[in-house]
């Protein structure tokens, strides 16, 4: 198991319990998966952002080494101790080292992760180890590719300019691209009932898109149309795609931004390695329907802001947040409730407060 000191103020934090999958195996069933190198690849990725907003992508021409490296590379540096970590990176505001605290405002996951910012030709991290910051220039480089396909496909599928939504992204002048390191151990609590203990509490992503890769650790969820959560059977030799709130916008509605969260490695499961590229736009774009999506006379459900106005309102929110919600117009785009159809412990904690505490020195 990996030794994790993890720093004092979040020894005690309320460990919450992640209620099963619910939607089985057929809920596994209902990913999309696309062939991005089959004709037709843009219809395909249309259809799975419409009526799923998330899709398995095969075909995507990323050598598996370029993960592999990065995954042998990201556990050896989560393997060293915290402060070794935390010197390297930096505490994450929101960018650099975190453990179990998610953001600013109060969310907690077991997890500890890196975020990175990206910009015009590498990823902006001061003091890694050489070894790792390769294996992220490498990787970055190649997901990046794979995001710019998928965007051009999205535009196809909608019939837009084919370089618009790529532009808006990848490689864009000051633009907002990021890459995130996630890494969940196994974990030794038992959340009672018929739950496991949250990773990454769920939430929707803030972006245009989102292009994850893990190991064959499972844990990724996402909450299907009906409001039942479906497991994600891992594929490392596959990247997945979601539907980032940005891209809601800029279809007004027709992709519909996926809320999704991770359960916990149980002990013996291994751990989960998660690598997810966040393709955001420059602070000063626009986001609002693109008028080439709009039939006659549709009006727009949000009101108009841009990315950097989006992203601040963003990151004062709580994880599990409708985000959107001050932005639009009218009750048409109605989020379906956040609670889960099962319920949820009262307090919030799972754990009692001792083991809890027990916990934390072992992870
Ligand atoms: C609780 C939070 C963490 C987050 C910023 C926020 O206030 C709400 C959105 C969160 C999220 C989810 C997707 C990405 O992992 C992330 C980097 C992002 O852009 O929005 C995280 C933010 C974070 O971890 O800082
Ligand atoms: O780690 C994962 O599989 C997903 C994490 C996630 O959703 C995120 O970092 O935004
Ligand atoms: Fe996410």
């Amino acid at each position: 198991m990996v030794a994790i000191t993890a720093p004092s103020s979040v020894d005690q934090i309320p460990l919450m319990r992640c209620p099963k999958a619910n939607a089985g195996q057929a809920g596994a069933a209902a990913i999309p998966c696309v062939d991005l190198s089959a004709p037709g690849a843009a219809a395909a990725v249309a259809e799975a952002c419409r009526s799923v907003g998330f899709f398995r992508a095969t075909n995507h021409g990323v050598p598996a080494g370029v993960a592999d490296a990065l995954e042998s590379r990201a556990m050896a540096f989560f393997a060293l101790p915290a402060q070794d970590k935390l010197d390297m990176s930096g505490a994450a505001r929101p960018l650099g080292y975190g453990s179990k605290s998610i953001g600013s405002n109060g969310d907690v996951g077991w997890l500890e992760y890196l975020l990175l910012s990206v910009t015009a030709n590498s990823v902006k991290i001061s003091s890694l180890p050489p070894s790792l910051r390769q294996a992220l220039e490498e990787y970055t480089a190649a997901v990046r590719e794979v995001g710019g396909r998928v965007l051009e496909l999205i535009a196809e599928g909608l019939g837009v300019d084919r370089a618009l939504l790529r532009g808006m992204v990848v490689g864009r002048e000051g633009g907002d691209e990021l890459v995130r390191v996630n890494h969940y151990p196994p974990c030794p609590l038992r959340a009672p009932g018929d739950c496991g203990v949250t990773g990454f509490g769920e939430h929707t992503d803030p972006q245009i898109i989102s292009v994850l890769w893990s190991n064959c650790t499972a844990g990724l969820q996402i909450k299907l149309r009906d409001g039942r959560w479906a497991p994600v059977p891992p594929d490392p030799e596959s990247f997945f795609v979601n539907v980032g709130d940005s891209l809601q916008v800029l279809t007004n509605g027709r992709f519909r931004s996926v809320k999704h969260r991770v359960v916990a490695p149980a002990e013996g499961a291994g751990s989960r390695l998660s690598v997810i590229y966040f393709g955001g736009t420059a602070p000063s774009q626009r986001i609002a329907p693109l008028p080439q999506v709009m039939r006659d006379g549709e009006q727009s459900l949000y009101r108009e802001f841009t990315w950097g106005e989006y992203k601040r309102a963003a990151y004062k929110t709580r994880l599990a947040d409708h985000r959107l919600g001050p932005f639009e117009l009218r009750a048409a785009s109605s989020e379906p409730a956040a609670a889960d159809p099962q319920p949820h412990c009262s307090s919030g904690t799972c754990m009692p407060q001792q083991q809890q505490q027990q916990v934390a020195k072992v992870y």
